[in-house]
């Protein structure tokens, strides 16, 4: 685990001390957009057109915040259009790798060793932290973005005119309460696991586990006579609520000790969760050895000795 300084890798884990032993999460640095015609999207640069094969994307296969985009991607019907490299779910001293390993699709770019290299190769004096997803202009030779709730954004659209398959995720009419609902699930679920798992002190855990469970219990009730979160259709709002729930009792109960009840204690969750991974090409999107390979084995300030366990076994048929 570590971060690039000025373009050279540092292996540090993350700084709690500063912030009272709170996980803070630092935004994404690269944020131009993809559009039909190349203009400017909502932030950034203009120039990046939607093509086929223009586009790369590089992912982990543990990754909530990846997997939103890979999951986009499959329900858009984009695998031939974008290109795919899936990273090693080991993130140790070196960061990310491409090192052999079942799942694993090297770099087509500079057949880089490690993920770093590539923010490297694009700004040689990069500072910040190399995370995935990242999506990567083959023509440019450049990153386009490393936002993921950006990339599903683009996705959803920009390539509508080329051959994606059908389907809004992000409706006019319902964008309001997609924000709305957005705003809620990323710092108390999808972040609120993380902001659990990195605390550094008992306190910080303990306000931020109840934060986790109280926002599940609203989500519970929420879905008691509605399958999906807004508008009864199944929307962006899902996708980036999905990610995060299918590795709940997989790691985020025991690794990150969000271990107040079990996702399968909720029967409108589990069974919206099930829902989703069986939907067309979603479960293909979901690999449990990289899930819990990454999180028990590269966590070694939470977990030193790296045991991965067995269980639990999940039943996630309808
Ligand atoms: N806000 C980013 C977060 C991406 C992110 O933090 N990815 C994690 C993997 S789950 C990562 O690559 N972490 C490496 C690090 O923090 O050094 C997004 O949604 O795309």
């Amino acid at each position: 685990m570590g971060l690039l300084v000025d373009g050279n890798w540092q292996d540090k884990w993350y700084d709690t001390k500063s912030t009272g032993g709170r996980f803070v999460r630092k935004e994404s640095q690269f944020r131009n957009w993809i559009t039909k015609d190349g203009q400017a999207g909502p932030s950034g640069e203009a120039g990046f057109k939607a093509e086929k094969g223009r586009y790369h994307l590089y992912i982990s296969l543990a990754c909530p915040w990846a997997s939103r985009v890979l999951m986009v991607r499959a329900l858009k019907g984009l695998e031939d259009m974008i290109s795919l490299s899936i990273v090693h779910p080991h993130m140790l001293e070196n960061g990310w790798t491409f090192a052999d390993y079942p799942g694993v699709i090297k770099d087509p770019v500079i057949d880089a060793d490690y993920l770093h290299q590539i923010y490297t190769h694009v700004d040689p004096h990069y500072t910040g932290r190399v995370t995935v997803p990242v999506l990567y202009d083959l023509e440019k030779d450049t990153i386009v973005n490393n936002e993921s709730s950006d990339i599903i954004r683009m996705f959803n659209e920009a390539f509508d005119d080329l051959g994606a398959k059908d389907g809004n995720f992000y409706p006019e009419e319902l964008q309001a309460e997609i924000d709305e609902i957005n705003d809620y699930v990323y710092p108390n679920i999808n972040n609120g696991v993380y902001k659990t798992g990195f605390a550094t002190k008992q306190e910080v855990y303990e306000e931020e586990v109840n934060n986790v469970f109280t926002a599940l219990d609203k989500l519970e009730e929420r879905l008691e006579d509605k399958d999906y979160l807004v508008g009864n259709q199944f929307t962006e709002a899902d996708i980036r609520l999905f990610t995060t729930l299918i590795r709940f009792d997989k790691v985020y109960f025991g690794h990150f000790k969000c271990n107040i009840r079990q996702l399968v204690d909720y029967p409108n969750l589990w069974e919206y969760t099930r829902r989703i991974y069986n939907m067309d090409g979603v479960k293909e999107t979901v690999n449990f050895d990289h899930i819990q390979q990454h999180y028990y084995y590269s966590h070694d300030t939470i977990n030193p000795n790296g045991i991965v366990p067995v269980g639990p076994e999940l039943d996630l048929s309808l």
